[in-house]
Formats: C-alpha cells, structure tokens, sequence
C-alpha cells in the first residue's frame, strides 16, 4: 500500500524585472530575478484522491509572484520573499509553508566619459544574490542569504602541505600556488518572528550582503593561505563579526587547479582543470 510521505510543488523560473524610476532626478533603477516558489499545507489529498480543490494553481502563483513584486519593494530580496510567502499564508488558510528561493542577476550601471549613465546597466559577470526562505506557521520566517558565481584567482600567496601522505597521495607539496575558486558564500539568520520584525532594521540585508562580500574579497587577495579550508574559515569568523544577527555563515569555494607545465624567467604557463 503506497504512502505519500511529503509533499510541496509550485512554480520555479519565474522571470521578473522592476524598474524604479526617480522622477526627481530622471535616474532609473533596474532588478530582474528568477523567483522559485512552492508551497506545502494539506494538499495530499490532491496526490491520493485527484481533489483539485485544496490546489491553488501553479499559473496563479506565477500570478502572485509578479503581483506581489509590483505591490511591494524588491529590494531588499530578503523583504521580498517575506511578503510573498507571508501572502499563500494569510490567503490560504490549509497551506502551512511557502518556500522561495530568488536569484537576483547582476546588472551594473554603466559609466559614460566618467559618469553614470540614467538607464543604461551591463551584466559584469555571472555572480548573483540569492535568498532563500522558509516562511511556516509553525516557525516563522527563516532567510538564508548568499552571494553565489564570484569568480576569483591569485597568482601567489598560497599554499599547501603538510597534508595526508599515504599509499594513494600523488600530489606534491607546494609553498606557492595559484588558487582560483567560484565563491558561493551563505549566510543564515535568526529566524525571524513575522513580516514587521524582517521590515523592522531592514536595511541589514544590504549592508551584510556588502560586508560578505568585500570580506571574500579582501581575505582572499590578502590571506597568506595555508588551504582552501583554513582561508574559508576566516571569511566566515569576519562575517559572524560583521553581522550579528546572522547565526550561521558557510561557504562552497571548489578548487580550480591550474598545472603548472614550463618556467620562464619571469613568467609560467598553467593549464586549468575544474574539480
Ligand atoms: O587547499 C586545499 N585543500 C585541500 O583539501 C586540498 N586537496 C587538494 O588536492 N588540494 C587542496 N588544497
């Protein structure tokens, strides 16, 4: 006799793009995001009895997503997610959890003869913010942020021995080595009691999101780095340190290698695998 143990569903690539114009100063704003939302409560016995009548369809959570980021602000993405999932909460008395994840894509204004330009922005590299959020009857409002794709590389300044040397080691010690990685750094907050207390203050998601992110890069360029492991560490002591109200911060940093093949005098040529 099937079970069903768990379930959620709803609607994930939703493409959205805001645009904030300043009428005072003629300067827009832009934000474009790829949203994910999908929701749990009672629903099973749309699984097991083919009853649609507990199914908020995936085309009008589509709807609310769009409908939601013309009403409110999307920035910060962490007050977003909070009002969207909020919504399927306060609609929809049998759905219990919303569960959203955004990606916020980079668009940078663009600098003319030395000044910004009003309306005109360029993608300057694949790096995104991201927010993921559990918003539950049960527990609240639970907000992981992160910084995902910020590609890095450093010619010197790292190292690597000391390690395991056994049977199956092939790799050799070194005292100076390229490190190159794609940073994806998250950050976990205090669960949040409601919508007001994520508003309350809001202004802690950028400056945490500034902070992760000038840390990775300043402890990456100025570490004199012992390891992969060991450089991590550090961003994530300065990160608890820059923000108080995160509880837990983590980091994925995937070791580029790049071999080296031949010396020069005063340059070398490398080839890079990925791992
Ligand atoms: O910084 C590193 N940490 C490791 O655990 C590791 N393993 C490896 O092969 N190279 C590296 N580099």
């Amino acid at each position: 006799m099937a079970r069903l143990t768990a379930a959620r569903y709803g609607k994930d690539n939703v493409r959205v793009y805001k645009v904030h114009k300043d009428e005072a100063t003629g300067t827009q704003s832009v934000t474009e995001m790829t949203v994910c939302c999908l929701l749990e409560g009672q629903i099973e016995t749309s699984y097991t009895e083919a009853d649609n009548s507990v199914v908020v369809a995936t085309d009008s959570i589509k709807n609310t997503i769009y409908i939601k980021a013309k009403e409110h602000p999307v920035n910060p993405p962490e007050l977003y997610v909070s009002h969207l999932g909020q919504h399927f909460l306060d609609k929809y008395p049998h759905i219990n959890v919303a569960n959203i994840k955004v990606i916020v894509h980079r668009w940078t204004r663009i600098n003319v003869d030395g000044k910004p330009h009003p309306h005109s922005f360029y993608r300057d590299g694949q790096e995104t913010r991201n927010v993921e959020a559990r918003i539950s009857r049960e527990k609240g409002i639970e907000l992981k942020s992160a910084l995902s794709g910020l590609q890095v590389l450093k010619s010197t300044g790292s190292a690597f021995h000391g390690f395991v040397r056994d049977e199956f080691t092939t790799l050799g010690e070194t005292w100076d080595r390229i490190l190159s990685t794609d940073v994806d750094s998250t950050w976990t907050w205090k669960t949040f009691p409601n919508v007001a207390a994520v508003q309350e203050g809001v202004e802690r998601f950028d400056s945490a999101f500034d902070a992760a992110r000038s840390i990775t890069l300043k402890t990456f360029a100025e570490d004199e780095s012992a390891s992969v492991q060991n450089t991590m560490y550090k961003m994530c002591e300065k990160i608890l340190e820059a923000a108080p109200e995160v509880d837990v911060v983590g980091y994925s940093l995937p070791n580029k290698h790049y071999f080296e093949i031949g010396k020069l005098p005063s340059s070398s040529f490398a080839l890079q695998t990925h791992d």
